[in-house]
Parts: C-alpha cells; structure tokens; sequence
C-alpha cells in the first residue's frame, strides 16, 4: 500500500475551488445547496460562540461569501441579530445570494443596507460575522470593505470568519493589509491556502460537496486551460512526437491529437521508411525521417537534440517492440530531463530505466501487466492503490486507461468516467498520448494526464453517437478540438 488521497488534495487553492464548483453543478448539486450547507454550518458556529442575550452583527458583502451569511441570519432568527450588507440590495452580485437576502424579509432579524460604509454603525456587538469577501476576492482591500474592515477592528466582538477572513487570497493564501483579525474561522468544504497561517482557530464544515467532483474529471477541470487572450505563438507548447516503423498510423494520430489539443508546434520524428505515409496524413504535419525501418540507437544523438528544443515529447506511438528500438528509447529517457509522455512500447523502457524526466506512461491493463503489474479483478479503491503504488515507485504519474482511467502521481489519485466501449478500436491510445503530450507542456502532469482522459473519452463519446460502435481514432482529433473550442479555449 503506498500512502495516497483521492481527489485535489487537503487544501484547495482558488484555482481547485472552481473545478470542485463546476463538477459539483455538473453532478446535480446546486451551489444554493451548498450555500444553505455553508450558512447553516456557520450559524451552528455562532451559536455555540455566543450567550443568549448577546447582540450580533453580520457584515456581509454582495457576493456569495455575504450570501451565505444571510442563510445563516434565518438560522439565527431566534437572536438578537443585525445584517449589515455593504451595499444596495439590487447590486447583490449573484442571484442565489440575492434569493437568500429577500429570504429574510419575513426574519425577525434586522436588515440594514449600508450605501455608505462611513455609515456603518455596528452598535456594539459582541459577536461579528466577517461575510463580506470570501474566495472571490481581487486585490487589496477597496471601499466599502476598507472602511468597513477598520470598524470591525475598532470593536472587542469576537469575530467568526465566513470562509476566510475578508482580504484572505486564496490563491496566494496572503492577507491583503486591513484584514479583519479574526478570532475563529468556520470555512467551507476544505481549508485554504493562508488559513493554516492565522492565530485562529479553523473549523471546516462539510457542505455536502460530492466526493465524485473531486475524485472524478468533470467539465469544471477543462477550467484550467482558461488562458489569458494575449497569449501568443508558442505559448501552446512545441512537441516531438517519437514513433513509427511497422507503423505509420500511430504517430500521425498522436500528432494530430497534439495539435488539435493545441500545441502550437508539433515535429515528428520517424524511420524514413514510413516518414511519407506519416506525411500524407495531413499537410499540417512537420516530419523528420531518419535512416532505417526503425527507430534506433543510431537515432539517440538526434533524438535527444530535438527532445531538449522541445516543451514535452511524446515517445511510443507505432514504435515496435524490437530491442533496438527499446534500448534506443531507454537510452533517450536516461539523457534527457524534459517532460514526456511514454506510451506503448515505450512504456518498458520507462519502467526500466533511471530518467530525469518528468514522466507520463500511459498503460492500458495489458501494458500494466507486462510491467508486472497485474489488476484483473480489482475493484475501484484496489485499482487506485495500483496505480498510485506504481506511479510512487516509477516516479512518474501513470494513467492506467480502461473503462474508468486511473491517474496518480503517487500522491493523489482520480478517475475519469468518460468515454465508451467503441474505443478499444486500435488508434484511441495513440490520440490520447498526443493530446496528453500537448497539455503537459503547459499544465503539470498530473493535471495532463487527466484532463487528457477526460477530453479524449468526451471526444470518444461524441464520436459513438455519430459512428456508434464503428467509431475511428482518426475521428477523435477534430472532437478534441471542438470540445477545447467550446470551452472557449
Ligand atoms: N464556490 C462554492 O461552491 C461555494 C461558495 N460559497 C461561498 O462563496 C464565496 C465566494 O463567493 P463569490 O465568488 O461570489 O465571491 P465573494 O463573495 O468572495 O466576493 C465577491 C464580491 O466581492 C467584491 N470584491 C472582490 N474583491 C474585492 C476587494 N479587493 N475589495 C472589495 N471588494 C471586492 C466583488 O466585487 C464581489 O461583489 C466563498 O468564499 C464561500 O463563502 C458557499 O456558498 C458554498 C459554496
Ligand atoms: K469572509
């Protein structure tokens, strides 16, 4: 058993919380559901921080971190308890925060809408509720949250953080100058970066966020690829794709896959015997021949000049399991420290050899298998131990493929669910290498490696319900392309 977790990990940074939301959403839990989860969480808190005849202030802001103060006001109702909102009630930025605010029109508690936060006036509480910006927040403190963080301060209340302390990055996990200090912190779902920093005490509430948003892929994770609009040539990675000899297939769907998942430039390196039909592909592809029918240890010098010039290079793709071609591979992993995806053949020589790089292997069961790592009959939580125990002692992260893909980096573990039984077609892998090979060069592995499954099982999906079980590989690029293009990315 090695020691790993399932999912994103203890402490989730901004980034982390909006894949976490979006697959959530996608799972049919809505972020009203949550809200009502965190709200009622906080309130349990306050409650328990409080006497019974003490006053208590909320101050909330328009987000959604204000908004689940309000759910937390109707738990309250029973106090003596004033919401401040620093703002008008039409400019309450989300409509679930709005729908909580008109909630409590028929409360006991009392509201007051604050325009201006000079006019904030707290009337002495004895406890605080600090709702005014929770993982939403941008840069320093701006009015009426500065002005408003000072009054908190000038009290002796005891203040409980929403979340986290209003001026907390979560991003960063740094407190912009102003904070509220506060004396505990009730935060949502799982700590945050900074939190662990404070001199507070942190509880954290469990909203009821499924495990599955974040054990599985799901659409919230195409999120990571957002990319500024001013990113420019080269920014999407160069590739070197290593392969081909009995076959010509293989590298001209791994290149493809590369860039149709959007890496800007894309090199095949391949036997000249098969360089032609690689070339007749498409026009798009860049391909260097060399001598023989196969990839050899004639090839490593070259090789290794091009793998360094390169962003990630993807290594397997129709190669063949001749010996050479195995030594040539084994010799090139020990020479070079880049990022590469090894898949196929090239698999063995991954798991043989000692590399500085930062690797990627893509086994199907048999591959697995062959490297003395059989899984038949595993269940679930057997399968991801497998392959978290084989990805620690490879050092490598290994996206074992199959009906549900496992991906571990030895550390964490998650799965992806997408994709049909039309793709045991020859070629599917092939694609997935290429279109893990393109997200590596910009994303860590980890996050290539499933994201990769994801989109290339969607893109299978797709795929079934034009073709059915007569489904191609070589229709699986443009889906991916799509699939990236609707997301906007
Ligand atoms: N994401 C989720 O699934 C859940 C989120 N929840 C809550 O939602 C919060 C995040 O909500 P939002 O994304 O709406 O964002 P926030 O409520 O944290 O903040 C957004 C608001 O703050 C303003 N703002 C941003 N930076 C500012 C700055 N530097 N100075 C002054 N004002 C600033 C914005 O204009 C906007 O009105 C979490 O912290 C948590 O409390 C909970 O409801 C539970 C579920
Ligand atoms: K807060």
């Amino acid at each position: 058993m090695s020691a790993w977790t399932w999912g994103l990990g203890e402490t989730l940074t901004g980034q982390d919380i909006g894949v976490v939301d979006a697959n959530t959403a996608a799972l049919g839990v809505a972020q009203m559901q949550l809200m009502e989860s965190s709200g009622h969480a906080l309130a349990r808190a306050v409650r328990a921080a409080a006497a019974p005849d003490d006053r208590i202030a909320i101050v909330a802001g328009r987000g959604n971190n204000g908004g689940d103060a309000f759910v937390t006001a109707r738990f309250l109702d029973d106090l003596d308890v004033r919401v401040h909102l620093l703002g008008r009630p039409e400019t309450i930025g989300t409509e679930i925060a709005r729908a909580n605010w008109g909630a409590l029109a028929t409360a006991s508690v009392e509201r007051r809408a604050v325009g201006d936060s000079r006019d904030l006036a707290l009337d002495d509480p004895d406890v605080i509720v600090d709702a005014m910006l929770g993982t939403g927040i941008t840069g320093e403190l701006r009015e009426p949250v500065a002005s408003a963080a000072q009054t908190i301060q000038d009290t002796d209340a005891t203040v409980i953080a929403a979340d986290v302390p209003s001026g907390l990055d979560a991003a960063t996990g740094d407190c912009a100058p102003g904070t509220p200090v506060p004396d505990r912190v009730v935060t949502f779902h799982r700590p945050k970066p900074g939190l662990s920093a404070l001199d507070a005490p942190v509880e954290t509430a469990d909203i009821g966020v499924p495990a599955e948003a974040e054990r599985a892929l799901g659409p919230g994770d195409l999120g990571r690829l957002d990319r500024p609009a001013d990113s420019h040539k080269g920014d999407g990675g160069r590739i070197l794709v290593v392969g081909g000899g009995p076959y010509a297939g293989a590298p001209a769907l791994a290149a493809l896959a590369a860039l149709r998942a959007g890496a800007d430039l894309v090199r095949v390196v391949a036997p000249e015997s098969v360089a032609d039909s690689i070339q007749g592909y498409a026009p798009d592809l860049i391909v260097e021949s060399v001598p023989g029918e196969r990839i050899g240890s004639d090839h490593v010098d070259r090789l290794v000049a091009l793998a360094t010039e390169r962003d990630a290079v993807v290594v397997g793709p129709g190669l063949g399991g001749a010996e050479d071609s195995r030594a040539a591979v084994a010799d090139l992993l020990g020479r070079i420290d880049g990022r590469v995806v090894a898949d196929a053949e090239a698999i063995d020589a991954a798991a043989a050899v000692e590399t500085d790089a930062d690797l990627v292997v893509t086994p199907h069961r048999g591959e697995f298998a062959r490297v003395g790592r059989s899984v038949d009959g595993a269940d679930e939580p057997a399968l991801a131990d497998a392959v978290a125990t084989a990805a620690s002692d490879l050092d490598a992260t290994v996206l074992l493929k199959g009906p549900t893909d496992v991906i571990s980096n030895g550390e964490r573990v998650r799965v992806n669910r997408t994709g049909n039984a039309g793709m045991t077609v020859g070629g599917t892998g092939d694609v997935l290498a290429g279109t893990v090979g393109a997200l590596l060069a910009v994303e860590d592995p980890m996050v290539a490696a499933g994201l990769g499954a994801f989109l290339v099982g969607r893109a299978g999906d797709r795929a079934a319900e034009r073709s059915g079980r007569g489904l191609i590989a070589s229709e699986l690029p443009d889906d991916v392309g799509a699939i990236l293009g609707e997301h906007g990315v």
